[in-house]
């Protein structure tokens, strides 16, 4: 037999990768093969070696530096000991489990100036692995297929269909029968949102599907597509804008029923009214839709959102499942999307079964038999209200978990205060002063936080029965933006916080058993596998995506690492650096007058990156307010074709004059002094 670790081994071991060894592997998981462990996505282990009685026991074996300063979102997968984990910027490391160390890197090169078209930071939620190639969806919108043991390039497929358009690439592909499938996101800015199926082998195109109707003055591709457009008002010119409902995260496959599952996102705009003035439901916003994975054919859709109008994304995280529902076994999705309410569907046919708010839900007070939600008249407003939950969500991209024994799935459940108003000025692509991000193509037609938000942050980790409709325990957070979950057969439940804490608890009551002071936030969920017949948890810890951008939880920051642990392992955690937090900012000149003003440009410019200067504490982007004070002083040679365009930031020369920087200075020094504790 060829070494562990040769390029023969990894050959090997990875060409076995095939819908079969997926499926037989959900029979013990020794390996991870698949973005949730199985085509049910459960993230369920059935490894008990480490369990709720020796997970005490529980110590570093290695750290893998990932050598990335941005978000790290990805789920590594293993088979026998070869690791697949993403950093941020699309880059993909192969790692040996039995050493800790690097079997190779690729980097496809995402130009930084693409990093502008994505709204929620440089991520990648990981590969997919198939019949010896890794499969990586890189942020500028390319599908590369990789040779498993060497990491060299086979082919790659541009997904992007239109290049005037800013889609993005920040999820995991799947591969389901020989095809590996991928979406895209940019609902933000203004996109339609598709998926795309490619040939495993070759990078073909088999199919592709729309998730929202095009130009209806065109044929539509499809009878789903005819269908949908009577749900939209062309009045409001939604194809201009490209209507969203970008899947830019989940697919799960029930290979019995031959059926794939895809969630889709929220509108482009947000604003309901503007994109479909006489209302609708807009489909297929907000939804979860079947799709015939042989041909892309729709076969049923269940919308969660009707009328989408506050950045209710489906994307979440599904699971299917068997539950017994009133002495009926029923073959269910479970899901937990932004929009506050857990649902419970049938997946043979998308008939709704329940949902109950898992959150503080302000928009519905239920759903009613149909399933459909009961709206309170603050939900469309035409003042500006606080949405709860807010475009964060209410639950995020952070995985879920299911664990059968307990019957409880695991998610983060989060509120970040927003308050929305209508931007009755609103027109696609008009970069106005004032509207969020306008000045990096943003096309919300919603204003953000004219008034102060009154709900209260939170974050906290919950175990839910979806046969009760009701939450089992709960764990609080710190903070808001926590990672996904894992659980096992041992009757554990892992996750990673904000506040950079690795921790396991009790499955079934939720008790904290054990934790690593990793001190830096986490996002990403932990995965678990066995090697030469031991087991291991690995976890790769990055901060960021959308709220880490700008906001922290921790005085500490590092480079991405995989962090791996087993038992009796005793590595010391590695000592992570402070966060370089400098002093308010002080003495930059200004003149009063340009501050309203500024304060519009830094809200249509800057904020969704830098957050409030002073305010926010900084992400994996520096806050304004704590740079040195004579960058500030100098804003306009950063602004303009600045030395931080090599990392991303845009080159804002022929969008914002020298004027307009002035104005900006005078909002962030002048926010500065206005917050500076008195003496
Ligand atoms: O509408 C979209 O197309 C789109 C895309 C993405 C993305 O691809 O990361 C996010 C969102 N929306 C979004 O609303 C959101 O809250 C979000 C958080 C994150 C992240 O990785 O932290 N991505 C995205
Ligand atoms: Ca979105």
């Amino acid at each position: 037999a060829p070494p562990k670790g040769s390029p023969e081994h990894i050959a090997a071991v990875t060409g076995n990768i095939d819908e079969r060894a997926v499926r037989s592997n959900a029979a013990r998981t020794a390996d991870w093969p698949a973005y949730g462990l199985d085509y049910a996505e459960t993230r369920h282990s059935k490894l008990a070696e480490i369990n709720a009685g020796n997970v005490g026991k529980l110590g570093l074996a290695w750290t893998y530096n990932l050598e990335s300063t941005r978000g790290v979102e990805a789920t590594p997968l293993v088979v026998d000991g070869i690791m697949y984990v993403t950093a941020s910027w699309s880059v993909v490391h192969a790692v040996d489990v039995r050493t800790g160390k690097r079997l190779w890197s690729y980097d496809p090169k995402v130009p930084r100036e693409y990093a502008q078209k994505g709204c929620c930071d440089v991520v990648n939620r990981g590969v997919a692995l198939y019949k010896g190639k890794v499969f990586v969806g890189t942020f500028d919108g390319r599908l590369v297929a990789l040779d498993a043991a060497t990491g060299k390039p086979v082919w790659e497929k541009d997904t992007v269909e239109d290049r005037t358009r800013p889609y993005t690439v920040t999820g995991a592909p799947r591969v389901i029968k020989g095809k590996v499938i991928i979406g895209n996101g940019g609902a933000e800015y203004g996109v339609r949102g598709y998926l795309t199926a490619y040939d495993a082998e070759t990078g073909e195109q088999k199919w592709r599907w729309y998730t929202v109707p095009g130009d209806p003055s065109k044929p539509f591709e499809n009878e789903a597509m005819a269908k949908a457009a009577k749900t939209w008002d062309p009045a409001g010119q939604w194809w201009v804008t490209g209507g969203g409902g970008t899947a830019w995260n989940s697919i799960t496959y029930d290979p019995e029923l031959n059926l794939m599952y895809v969630g889709t996102g929220n509108g482009s705009p947000w604003n309901h009214r503007k994109r479909s003035p006489a209302g609708g439901d807009n489909l297929y916003l907000a939804s979860i839709v079947a799709l015939n994975p042989d041909t892309g054919e729709y076969v049923w859709h269940y919308q969660e959102t009707p009328g989408d109008n506050w950045d209710y994304t489906s994307v979440q995280d599904m699971i299917l499942t068997d539950l017994t529902l009133d002495g009926r076994k029923r073959k269910v999705i479970l899901h937990a999307p932004k929009n506050g309410f857990f649902f419970v569907i049938d997946r043979t046919n998308g008939k709704f079964i329940s949902a109950k708010p898992f959150t503080e839900v302000n928009w519905a007070t239920g759903y009613d038999k149909h399933g459909r939600p009961i709206e309170t008249p603050l939900a469309r407003s035409r003042e500006a209200f606080d949405s709860v939950p807010g475009p964060f969500g209410g639950h995020n991209w952070h995985a879920m978990s299911f664990n059968p024994k307990t019957g409880l799935a695991y998610f983060p459940v989060q509120n970040v205060p927003i308050n929305l108003a209508e931007d009755k000025d609103w027109r696609f692509n008009e970069n106005k002063p004032g509207q969020p991000q306008s000045g990096t193509g943003w096309n919300t037609g919603m204003l953000v936080n004219t008034q102060p938000p009154k709900s209260k942050a939170f974050g906290r980790l919950v175990a839910w029965d979806p046969v009760k409709q009701k939450e089992a325990w709960r764990q609080e957070y710190a903070s808001p933006w926590n990672g996904g979950t894992l659980t096992t057969a041992g009757n554990l439940v892992f996750a990673g916080t904000a506040d950079g804490r690795f921790a396991a608890y009790s499955a079934d009551k939720g008790e904290k058993l054990w934790e690593a002071p990793i001190g830096v936030g986490m996002v990403a969920p932990p995965v678990t596998y066995e090697v030469d017949g031991r087991q291991y948890v690995s976890i790769a810890v990055g901060w960021g995506g959308v709220f880490g951008q700008f906001q922290r939880a921790t005085d500490k920051h590092d480079l991405g690492r995989v962090y791996t642990f087993a038992l009796g392992a005793e590595k010391p955690l590695p000592v992570v650096p402070a966060y370089p937090l400098g002093e308010l900012i002080s003495g930059v000149k200004y003149d009063p007058a340009h501050i309203a003003e500024g304060t519009r440009l830094y809200v249509s410019n800057c904020v969704f990156c830098h957050g409030v200067p002073g305010v926010d504490k900084g992400g994996n982007i520096p806050n304004l307010g704590y740079v040195p004070s004579r960058d500030i002083a100098n804003l306009a040679d950063f602004v303009f074709n600045g030395p931080f365009v090599k990392k991303g930031m845009p080159d804002f020369t022929g969008k914002l004059s020298a004027d307009d920087v002035e104005k900006i200075k005078a909002f962030i020094q002048g926010t500065a002094d206005a917050i500076r504790p008195k003496p």
